[in-house]
């Protein structure tokens, strides 16, 4: 039987939004006289750490950038890095994670071992410090900006293409008036990218399965940077069918989110290796849907990576 009208879902493809992104390395690099070096350590069995390495080392050689993967046992990742800091012809370096139990927080050591300088994912405390505390640049003079943790900002950046973030406010306001929901709270994603938008000035349901938190910089955003609350007895029924945004990154195949309550015309983003959405659901009721965001976080990757170099 035929279907009745079809969706008019604009799907956005994370290709069209990293061309951009592309286009401004491929530029910065033309002016360069070297090329820059991205050290990948690989330390985990994980699937998803190896393909994401595979399509950090194609996109590196298709874009001029020299790209070498290290695999290392767990106990040799210290002294790797070390040894990769010291090297002057390292750029910028990629520890692909998770390497030890989550509920370790070994990991946390080695995302502080990078070189602040070589840390093109900006994932080392002095960064985290100046993003949760919305400082934004390094120096007093504001001309070097700090470096944002690649997958968040990869996600604003594709708020910004799609413009969700209104140009029209000032640098720093622009999600003002947006009601955001974000599923997974991790601290190399989830958290950083609630932070990060609330400090734009939305209002972010940080929803994990501990609850949900509601970042935000309070009423008339006249907060500096963004305060959490915890959303008591609150779940994915209270905030979806209220936010104008919906980003999802949980893993596994197992989860879906719950699309029938997601308002009708809602943004949904998918940064989770899986399918977080189910296809034909979400595009009955968004009004843009953007599958995966990988080939964004990448050309942010290798943003840093020039500046780095
Ligand atoms: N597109 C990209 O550039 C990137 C994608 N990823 C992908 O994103 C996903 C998440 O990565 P990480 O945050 O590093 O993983 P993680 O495993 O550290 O964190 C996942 C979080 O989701 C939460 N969670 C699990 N089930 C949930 C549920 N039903 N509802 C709400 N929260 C739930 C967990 O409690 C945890 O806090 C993975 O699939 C990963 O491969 C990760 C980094 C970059
Ligand atoms: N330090 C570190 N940083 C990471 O960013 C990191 C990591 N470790 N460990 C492993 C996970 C996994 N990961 C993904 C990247 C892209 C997609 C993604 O969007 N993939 C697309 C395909 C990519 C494309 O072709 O666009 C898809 O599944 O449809 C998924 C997962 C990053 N990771």
């Amino acid at each position: 039987m035929a279907s009745a009208t079809p969706a008019t879902c604009k799907v956005v493809l994370a290709a069209t939004v990293a061309k951009g992104l592309l286009a401004e390395v491929t530029e910065g690099l033309s002016k360069l006289n070297i090329k820059p070096k991205l050290v990948g350590f690989l330390a985990n069995g994980d699937p998803a750490a190896q393909v994401y390495a595979d399509y950090c080392a194609k996109t590196c050689r298709e874009n001029g950038f020299e790209f070498d993967l290290r695999v290392v046992e767990k106990d040799k990742i210290e002294q790797a890095i070390i040894e990769a800091n010291a090297d002057k012809t390292v750029h910028g370096i990629i520890v692909y994670y998770p390497i030890f139990p989550r509920t370790s927080g070994q990991d946390r050591y080695i995302q502080n071992l990078v070189a602040a300088e070589k840390d093109v994912e900006g994932l080392c405390h002095k960064y985290l410090f100046n993003m949760y505390q919305n400082i934004r640049f390094l120096d007093e003079q504001n001309t070097q900006k700090s470096i944002l943790p690649c997958t968040p900002l990869a996600v604003i950046k594709v708020l910004e293409y799609l413009q969700i973030y209104n140009s029209i406010l000032p640098y720093g306001n622009r999600l003002f008036g947006k009601t955001v929901t974000v599923i997974n709270r991790s601290e190399v994603v989830g958290r950083p990218l609630a932070a990060l938008l609330a400090n734009d000035g939305a209002k972010v349901y940080s929803v994990d399965l501990d609850g949900v938190d509601l970042f935000t910089r309070g009423q008339g955003i006249k907060a500096p940077r963004h305060q959490v609350h915890k959303q008591e007895g609150w779940g994915l029924k209270e905030c979806l069918p209220i936010s104008d945004v919906v980003i999802s990154g949980v893993p596994g195949d197992q989860f879906k989110v719950p699309v029938e309550l997601v308002r009708d015309g809602a943004v949904c983003i998918n940064f989770s290796s899986d399918k977080n959405f189910d296809n034909a659901a979400v595009k009955e009721k968004a009004s843009i849907y953007v599958p995966a965001i990988g080939k964004v976080t990448i050309a942010v990757l290798l943003r840093n990576l020039l500046v780095s170099a």
